[in-house]
């Protein structure tokens, strides 16, 4: 099967001359349909530029952007790029990021609206999406009066009530703690099990990385190392497998 989404020789610099950052150095990725992967490493690795870019939220200095197999000459240009981000990608971000004035659904229903999409069709989706975060009883609630769990389950009906071939996730899990980030994470397996989107997570914390079929190790811009969850290891023996992982790539780095 093609890939959804695939990058070649993905590249960022921020600023000039003496002030010049290299973000990203000629990645290449290619996202299977359905896959979840994970990306990991250092502050300021490069992670977040990743997905900012794979969401056409920045443009890269040079690449090649493909989807489904067929290459995306204007994806980094407007309007592309503001059509892309709203047919193809949902995206949670560690604080949620929801508009303190709506109420739950209201806050789902947004990216349909924005979309242009029927009153009744906005009405049965959004409810929908409620019913598999399990907030359906609690849709007329405003953010402040949800917990931090309910108000990521919100953003992630949010992300994903357009049916976005990809969710993009940067540290959905960082401002929980670590019961109500188990809850998150199961929460995410059954919806790509529902509905069926590739997941790119960027996380700090092996255990988050267990989740994910791929780990992808990022350093100073580049991946160094991938490495495949297994199936038959619990998730103790599979955090413990990414924490030796995590200590190699650091050790190279120290070098
Ligand atoms: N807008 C920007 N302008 C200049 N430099 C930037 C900008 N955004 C990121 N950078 C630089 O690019 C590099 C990669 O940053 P990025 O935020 O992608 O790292 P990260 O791995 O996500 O880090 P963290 O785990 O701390 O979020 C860093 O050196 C950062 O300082």
């Amino acid at each position: 099967m093609k890939p959804v989404l695939e990058v070649r020789k993905l590249s960022k610099q921020y600023g000039e001359g003496e002030t010049k950052v290299t973000a990203l150095q000629e990645v290449d990725v290619a996202l299977r349909p359905g896959e979840f992967v994970v990306i990991m490493g250092a502050s300021g690795s490069g992670k977040s530029t990743f997905l900012h870019l794979l969401g056409g939220l920045e443009s890269p200095t040079s690449g090649e952007m493909y989807i489904e197999g067929m290459q995306e000459l204007n994806f980094f240009l407007e309007p592309h790029a503001t059509h892309y981000r709203r047919e193809k990608i949902g995206f949670v971000f560690q604080f949620f990021n929801l508009v303190s004035a709506l109420t739950a659904e209201e806050n789902v229903a947004l990216p349909l609206l924005l979309a242009g999409h029927e009153k009744k069709d906005i009405q049965a989706r959004t409810s929908e999406m409620l019913r598999l975060v399990g907030l359906y009883e609690r849709r007329t609630h405003r953010p402040t009066e949800m917990s931090g769990g309910q108000q990521q389950r919100v953003a992630l009906a949010r992300a994903l009530v357009h049916r976005p071939q990809v969710l993009l996730a940067d540290e959905p899990t960082g401002n929980l703690d670590s019961q109500t980030s188990a809850e998150m994470l199961e929460l995410l397996l059954k919806m790509r099990a529902e509905l069926g989107q590739s997941i790119m997570l960027v996380t700090h914390d092996p255990m988050v990385a267990t989740y994910g079929d791929r780990v992808l190790f990022f350093r100073d811009g580049k991946i160094v190392k991938e490495h495949y969850n297994r199936d038959d290891q619990s998730r103790r023996e599979r955090a413990f497998a990414l924490m030796d992982q995590l200590r190699d790539v650091t050790e190279v780095e120290v070098r």
